[in-house]
């Protein structure tokens, strides 16, 4: 077919953790979301003579066993696999450096991609697989140095939002810079730079975390949308609690340098707490709001990473509240571990474009950025 195995590209992104903050980097608020090891997921890139997206042979499955075992696939799995996210990132890609004057070189590619995060349950799977499919493009076109760092979150959210699916830039951004991550989207900021303001963390100034989820697919776009319509049309409630939410990440940053953490605790669960507030609990789903009572049961702290599926918990008593956090979960047939955070992935040259790390946001020029390539027509 004309591909030598040898040129194959191969990229890896990391399931992420919304420790704080989320979800108001929908609505121009902040968070602090790290990238987790315990999953990831791959992307390989082939040169090839005709330009193929090769289904996954789980994700993607069309060939079933009995009718019986396609209606049960997609009530547990929904339609869909990663294929469109394959198809939309080369999609946002091509027109990015299309509207960029970035020229791209002839010659085609096979795409196929592989996956262990656990599917929807709010750890980022979908914006992984773009993350790593865009680093692939990336390579494949040799124009990693034309398509900033801080622009790359917004290319792989453009191109779940070309499906469609109602997502933020806190899983895009933690998946590209790795580590643990600050982020503010206030509006000031998107529109004076096409992006949100992210300063690396860190990563030694979080204490041991537990992740917990269950087998419960959910989808983050569904969750999304009745909240996204209230905010849209100006509800007061909602607003104001998004205000708070993205207030819990600013008093997190705090609390996270001052290695506070009886505040982080604190903050925390007043994250899910005004989550549940607003989304209310029909939309949550009664397994996910067990997964938090379950961890609070013991009394740790607790609350989602994404929208919904897993969720962060941190024993801030120490190790035998640790073990009381592994029986309840054991019991109630949860699964529990320890989480592992992905350091920086920024090489050197990504590291030269970002703003110095810990200056306040307040000394930040707002002008650095505005010679970036416009992104305005993939909006
Ligand atoms: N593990 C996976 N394998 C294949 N496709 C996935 C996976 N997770 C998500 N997707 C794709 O991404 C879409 C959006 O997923 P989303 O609800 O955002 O879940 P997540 O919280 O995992 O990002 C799904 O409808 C599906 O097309
Ligand atoms: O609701 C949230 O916290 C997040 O929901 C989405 O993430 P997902 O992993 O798909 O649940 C969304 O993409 C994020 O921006 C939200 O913060
Ligand atoms: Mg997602």
């Amino acid at each position: 077919m004309g591909s030598d195995e040898s040129s194959f590209i191969e990229h890896r992104a990391h399931a992420r953790v919304g420790l704080l903050g989320n979800p108001s980097d929908v609505y121009f608020g902040r968070t602090i979301s790290f990238s987790l090891r315990n999953f990831s997921a791959s992307v390989r890139l082939e040169p090839s003579d005709e330009l193929v997206i090769r289904p996954h042979p789980h994700h993607d499955l069309v060939s079933f066993a009995s009718i019986s075992h396609l209606v049960n696939r997609l009530e547990n799995e929904g339609y869909y696999g990663g294929v469109r996210l394959l198809m939309a990132i080369c999609k946002v890609f091509y027109k990015y450096c299309s509207d960029n004057e970035i020229k791209l070189k002839d010659g085609n590619f096979t795409l196929s991609y592989d996956t262990n995060i656990p599917r929807q349950t709010g750890l980022s799977g979908s914006s992984a697989i773009v993350c790593a499919a865009l680093n692939c493009l990336l390579d494949f076109y040799q124009v990693r140095h034309l398509v900033k760092v801080e622009i790359r979150p917004d290319l792989i959210l453009s191109a779940e939002k070309e499906l469609g699916i109602v997502a933020g830039l806190q899983d895009r951004v933690a998946q590209v810079y790795g580590g643990l991550v600050y982020m503010d989207f206030s509006k000031e900021y998107m529109d004076k730079m096409g992006h949100g303001m992210y300063i690396p963390m860190d990563t030694s100034l979080l204490p041991s975390l537990h992740l917990i989820y269950a087998e419960n697919p959910s989808d983050s776009g569904k969750v999304h949308s009745s909240v996204r319509k209230r905010w849209l049309d100006g509800d007061e409630f909602i607003i104001s609690s998004m205000e708070k939410v993205a207030n819990v990440a600013l008093d997190g940053q705090k609390a996270l340098l001052e290695k506070d953490y009886t505040k982080l605790a604190e903050l925390m669960n007043h994250n899910f707490d005004l989550r549940r507030q607003m989304f209310g609990d029909d939309v949550l789903g009664s397994l996910n709001i067990k997964m938090i009572e379950v961890a609070r049961s013991v009394g740790a702290a607790s609350k989602f990473t994404g929208s919904g599926g897993a969720i962060v918990a941190f024993c801030h008593e120490g190790p035998d509240q640790v073990k009381l956090l592994e029986d309840a979960c054991q019991e109630a047939g949860f699964i529990v571990q320890p989480v592992e955070v992905v350091p920086s992935v920024l090489t050197d040259e990504d590291l030269k474009t970002l703003p110095e790390l810990g200056a306040p946001l307040s000394d930040i020029s707002f002008h650095r950025d505005v010679s970036a390539p416009s992104f305005s027509k993939l909006l």
